[in-house]
């Protein structure tokens, strides 16, 4: 018999498959507190939540039977990813069940902000008919800027379109031909920012994400423009907003999540422009039914050992196969991310060329999981290797894959090219016995590099003095280099320069190499 934990509130119709599974005891205990989840988790095959449970580290190591954590819901922020997959336990979501309701949300926060309806309907809840404070605008002809266009963002943009706005969208993965279906336009985030009437953000929060919408942008905007953010907090710099508020520049504000949450002392919130929800998105019968469902009949899959399909963090390979390919794996992911990193405008592309001993072997899994390697880049941990492929395809980006003989001199090589709608990137690697894995080839330059850490990629023409001022940048900027790799394809002519540094480079010194005159181009990438 397996134990079944849910620790935040679920929908009862959704999790029915669960309660009436005879090889499965479900008990609900909402409200455990973080020492009592600690002290109970052991007894627990799998465990159920939505984003108030925290699946700490600690949690989870403490959870010696746990095969699987079910998120009924979209982001996973709540749950340790990495250390789930070093304990072996399955983190299963439900990306798709919550994607209509959270973009009608996003749409009633668009009106709601445009109308002053929250505010009007408190002054006279309060019992003052104030008709003068509270004139709005229109949507009709009004220009929306759409940041990330996945799921929620493409259903948020179809209501615009309804509505007669123009659609500005922005996605790294949003291709002219999906646009034009879409009857949007595409553009960039600085065109977005100077053009729009309202932007909305539709981002998983990332590295890359992280105050996307901050002082700068802030500055650039239209005079009365209006914001909402019904993805994650942090996405709009909440300082940065407040002070554009204050100044005039932003008319309202509508958010549903927050850099802290609940919020605690956080002046935006009693701000008259703003308006708020505490992270309803996803809070209908619809969605709760939606995702309840989808995330029970995964975990009774990874339960019974049948195979599985939301998967955020493992692969789901045999164990002979798994043997073999392994040892691979990290690199394979990190070619991805490299070219992730490197490579300029939308995917439309990505190949593989497998050579030496990896003829020999099911080399599948590790084009998943170079596609992780590049897709999580932009989409954040909700990427994994069972799923990599669909986002893929849904993005419309083909995959091809082949064996050669051409083993180029080593024993085992990964070629993988991206091509993107502005150019093709190609980086290969392969494992030295004793030495792990590197990076043999960028483009056609040969050099060697360890593919961790932080890593600075310069494209320079080869003149003399040319290392040494970069070099003298860093170190006057206190960032100590570690190892350093130069590759050229002549005397005098193009050249690429790595080198790994101790701590991240800020914009400011890759700024100062960018502007050195022998410098093309230059990109820090972390591996
Ligand atoms: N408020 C809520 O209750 C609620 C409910 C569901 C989802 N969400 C959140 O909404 C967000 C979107 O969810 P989704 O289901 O549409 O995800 P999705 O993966 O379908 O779409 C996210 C899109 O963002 C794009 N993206 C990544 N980095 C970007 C960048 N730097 N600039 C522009 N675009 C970028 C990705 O390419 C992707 O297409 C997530 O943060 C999710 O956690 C919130
Ligand atoms: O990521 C999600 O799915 C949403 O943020 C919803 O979160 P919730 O399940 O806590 O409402």
């Amino acid at each position: 018999m397996f134990k079944v934990l849910i620790s935040d509130p679920l929908s009862t119709f959704g999790i029915q498959k669960l309660l009436d599974a005879p090889d499965v005891e479900v008990v609900q205990q909402t409200n455990l507190s973080p020492s009592d989840l600690l002290a109970v988790i052991g007894e627990y095959d799998a465990l159920l939540v939505r984003s108030q449970t925290q699946v700490t580290a600690e949690v989870l190591a403490a959870g010696k039977r746990l095969k699987a954590v079910g998120r009924a819901g979209v982001g996973v922020d709540n749950i340790d990813i990495d250390a789930a997959t070093q304990s072996g336990i399955v983190v299963i979501n439900a990306p798709d069940g919550n994607t209509i309701s959270t973009a009608e949300h996003s749409f009633a926060m668009l009106m709601a902000v445009a109308r002053n309806i929250p505010q009007a309907h408190k002054k006279l809840t309060d019992g003052t008919w104030d008709r003068k404070s509270f004139q709005g605008v229109e949507l009709n002809n009004k220009v929306l800027g759409v940041i990330g266009f996945g799921r929620i963002g493409s259903e948020v943009a179809k209501r615009a379109k309804a509505f007669h706005m123009q659609v500005l969208a922005y996605d790294p993965f949003l291709t002219e031909e999906r646009a034009q279906k879409m009857g949007v336009t595409m553009a960039t985030v600085d065109q977005i920012v100077t053009q729009a009437d309202f932007i909305t953000v539709h981002t998983p929060l990332t590295k890359e994400t992280r105050h996307l919408l901050s002082t700068n942008e802030f500055a650039k905007m239209k005079q009365g423009v209006r914001v909402i953010n019904c993805a994650r907090g942090g996405i709009i710099d909440e300082k940065a907003l407040y002070e554009a508020i204050l100044s005039g520049k932003v008319a309202g504000a509508a958010f549903d999540v927050f850099e802290q949450e609940p919020p605690t002392d956080n002046p935006l919130i009693g701000l008259p422009q703003m308006i708020v929800t505490p992270h309803l998105g996803a809070s209908t019968v619809e969605a709760q039914e939606n995702v309840a469902i989808d995330v029970s009949e995964e975990i009774l899959k990874v339960l019974r050992g049948q195979p599985f399909k939301n998967a955020v963090n493992l692969p789901s390979v045999p164990a002979h196969v798994m043997e073999r390919v392994q040892p691979y794996f990290t690199l394979a992911e990190k070619l991805g991310h490299f070219l992730a990193q490197v490579s300029v405008g939308s995917v439309q592309e990505i190949s593989v060329t497998y050579s030496g001993e990896l003829t020999e072997i099911d080399i599948s899994p590790l084009t998943r999981t170079i596609l992780k390697g590049v897709l999580s880049f932009h989409l954040g941990e909700e990427v994994n290797y069972v799923n990599a492929p669909i986002l893929a395809k849904s993005r419309e980006i083909s995959v091809n894959e082949q064996k050669s003989s051409q083993t180029k001199g080593f024993t085992n090589l990964i070629m993988v090219s991206v091509k993107t709608t502005q150019e093709t990137r190609m980086v290969a690697g392969t494992r030295l016995n004793g030495y792990g894995a590197r990076i043999v080839k960028i483009d056609d330059f040969s050099i060697d590099v360890a593919p961790e850490g932080f890593l600075l990629f310069v494209h320079h023409h080869d003149r003399p003095g040319v290392i040494g001022r970069v070099g003298t940048i860093l170190g006057s900027n206190d960032v100590n280099i570690a190892t350093m790799q130069v590759g050229r394809r002549d005397v005098g002519g193009e050249a690429i320069m790595m080198l790994a540094v101790d701590k991240p480079v800020s914009r400011d010194i890759l700024d100062q190499i960018g502007e050195l005159a022998e410098i093309k181009s230059v990109t820090e990438i972390d591996l």
